[in-house]
């Protein structure tokens, strides 16, 4: 297993996992750069952003400039690449031999491709959540301190950190009295709490989430909704989403990816549902096609 594999969100951990230095993975720290909540300020951009899987072309010169503390849904047809760009935005493409990214991804106006990002402490500040629920077999307590564990912050303040982050994830009052029970002893709807949970216990800027409703019933999708948008005011949310319903009612803006790989347009959700540039996209949006 390599040290990038183990931090990946959905790997076990292991005995052998060492913080990287502070300082050293060329990421800036931005609660000690003072950041300031804003509306409007890009997180993260791409230029002339290219994907392929060997000699296959799953992203097209992407440009876009996604807000900080906002909710951005990707939507568009099955292949045209919106779990590539997702995982582009965290490094997770690094893990899949045949992936072969061009051009540039900025996280806070740093190049994250640059030779000096450590690709492990970029996906703290960079969580991620999967389409399926996919706790640890380990206790509740255990699965969200594991990302603090890997950080290296397994100090006395554990305990504090794991209730903040199960109350950020809207998961507390369901599971304050079995912490030392098994996360996967939880319904499927809480479990995907638990790994929001686990994602933001390491205080990420950006949360990065797959399709993280499609396994749950529309009870448990309703409170991961109300969770996606509560948790903007404090991160920033990419999410991917089949559900153009879901993307209009949770996001702030939304991008449409089409065949080819190609980002057709990107605008608020209001404008992208109401009344699209592209007819391309408004078919799409209309179910005329995907
Ligand atoms: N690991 C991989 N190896 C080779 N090709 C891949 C790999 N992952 C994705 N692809 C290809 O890249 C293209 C984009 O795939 P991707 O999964 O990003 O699309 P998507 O829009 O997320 O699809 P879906 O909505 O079906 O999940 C597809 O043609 C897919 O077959």
């Amino acid at each position: 297993m390599t040290n990038e594999q183990m931090t990946s969100s959905e790997t076990e951990p292991t005995d052998d996992q060492t913080a990287p230095t502070p300082g050293t993975d060329g990421l800036a720290d931005r609660a000690d750069a003072g950041a300031e909540t804003t509306t409007d300020r890009t997180l993260l951009e791409t230029r002339d952003l290219n994907v392929y899987y060997g000699d296959d072309r799953a992203l097209t010169d992407v440009d876009i400039e996604i807000p900080e503390k906002q909710v951005t849904a990707v939507i568009g047809p099955s292949g045209c690449g919106k779990s590539t760009f997702l995982r582009c935005i965290n490094r997770m493409n690094d893990l899949v031999d045949a992936a072969h990214v061009e051009g540039e991804l900025l996280f806070d106006g740093k190049n994250v491709y640059d030779d000096d990002v450590d690709p492990v402490a970029l996906r703290r500040k960079i969580g991620m959540v999967f389409q399926s629920p996919n706790p640890f077999p380990k206790s509740i307590r255990d699965n969200v301190a594991y990302g603090l564990k890997v950080q290296g912050k397994d100090d006395d303040n554990v305990d504090e950190k794991v209730h903040r982050a199960l109350e950020r994830a809207a998961l507390l009052e369901e599971v304050e009295d079995q912490l030392d029970s098994s996360g996967l002893d939880l319904s499927g709807g809480q479990q995907q709490r638990l790994c929001i949970a686990r994602a933001i216990a390491p205080d990420p800027d950006v949360i990065l989430m797959d399709e993280p409703a499609s396994a749950l019933d529309p009870v448990a999708t309703s409170k991961i909704e109300d969770l996606i948008e509560d948790l903007a005011e404090e991160y920033t949310v990419v999410i991917v989403t089949h559900n153009m319903q879901q993307a209009a009612r949770i996001s702030d803006k939304t991008a449409v990816f089409l065949t080819g790989g190609e980002l057709v347009e990107f605008d608020d959700t209001n404008k992208i549902f109401e009344n699209p540039e592209h007819d391309r996209v408004e078919d799409y949006i209309t179910g005329k096609f995907g």
